[in-house]
């Protein structure tokens, strides 16, 4: 079954485009990396699935459905979770009630959902009571993403989880985000210019150049970084 489906999708700020028509396509179960530089339209190609920038052309269709239209809560009803850049996790609310603002959305009881996400994300259980604000910069990055998956979403946008976070979290949440895929049901999306996160994680690895899906880059392009320089102009 296809997740979700982009056609020709374009959108930006004001009169200044950024998508120039975005095709690609996520199979249920997918994880897909969308590599590019900065400024390439990563964000605005996440913001416009989750219906925060409004399209101004082409299609979003999500199991079949077309949610071109829809408002960012109706996408969140229909599975779709959205993790962004900078985290945006309440600095002044604890772990713990971070996370019960992700239960908002959930289907099922509150207490249950936090503690199947706890096993998920041990270090969490350790900072509970802390505020949001005093953690790290990589555990607010967890934080984030489990109070993604509170709402049980079954499609994850996930913007750039690495900037400026330390290497050693960086391998917790590959091996953390790798167990998801095997423990639910999830189909992700993830916008990156780490090449190593992008292909420690990616099925398929899409570029990003200018607001357009230039290509598909085979796996070993990624572990040979002269052909992917050569191929698509991205230094690794
Ligand atoms: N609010 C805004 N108003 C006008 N232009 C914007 C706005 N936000 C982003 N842009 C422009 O849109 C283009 C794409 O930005 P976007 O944030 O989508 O890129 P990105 O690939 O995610 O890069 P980064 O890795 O730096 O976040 C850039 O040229 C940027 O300057």
């Amino acid at each position: 079954m296809t997740m979700l489906e982009v056609s020709g999708l374009r959108s930006g700020y004001g009169r200044i485009p950024i998508l120039a028509g975005v095709d690609f396509k996520v199979e249920a179960g997918g994880f897909v990396g969308i590599l590019g530089h900065n400024g390439m339209g990563k964000t605005t190609l996440l913001r416009t699935l989750m219906g925060y920038l409004p399209a101004t052309g082409g299609h979003v269709k999500l199991k079949g459905k077309d949610i071109t239209k829809a408002s960012p809560y109706v996408r969140a009803r229909a599975g779709i979770g959205f993790v962004p850049q900078g985290r945006e996790i309440f600095p002044a609310l604890s772990v713990l009630e971070n996370l019960r603002m992700g239960c908002l959305l959930a289907k099922t009881n509150e207490k249950q959902t936090i503690e199947q996400v706890l096993e998920e994300f041990p270090r969490l259980k350790r900072l509970l009571d802390r505020n949001g604000g005093a953690l790290s910069g990589g555990e607010q990055q967890l934080l984030a993403l489990a109070r993604c998956l509170c709402g049980d979403p079954k499609l994850i946008l996930l913007d750039e989880p690495t900037e400026g976070i330390q290497p050693s979290i960086i391998e917790e949440m590959i091996e953390t985000l790798l167990n998801l895929r095997q423990s639910r049901d999830l189909t992700m999306v993830l916008v990156e210019q780490k090449l190593n996160f992008i292909a420690a994680l990616s099925q398929r690895i899409l570029i990003i150049q200018k607001g357009r899906i230039t290509r598909e880059v085979p796996p070993e392009a990624i572990a040979d970084p002269s052909m992917l320089e050569e191929f698509v102009g991205i230094e690794a």
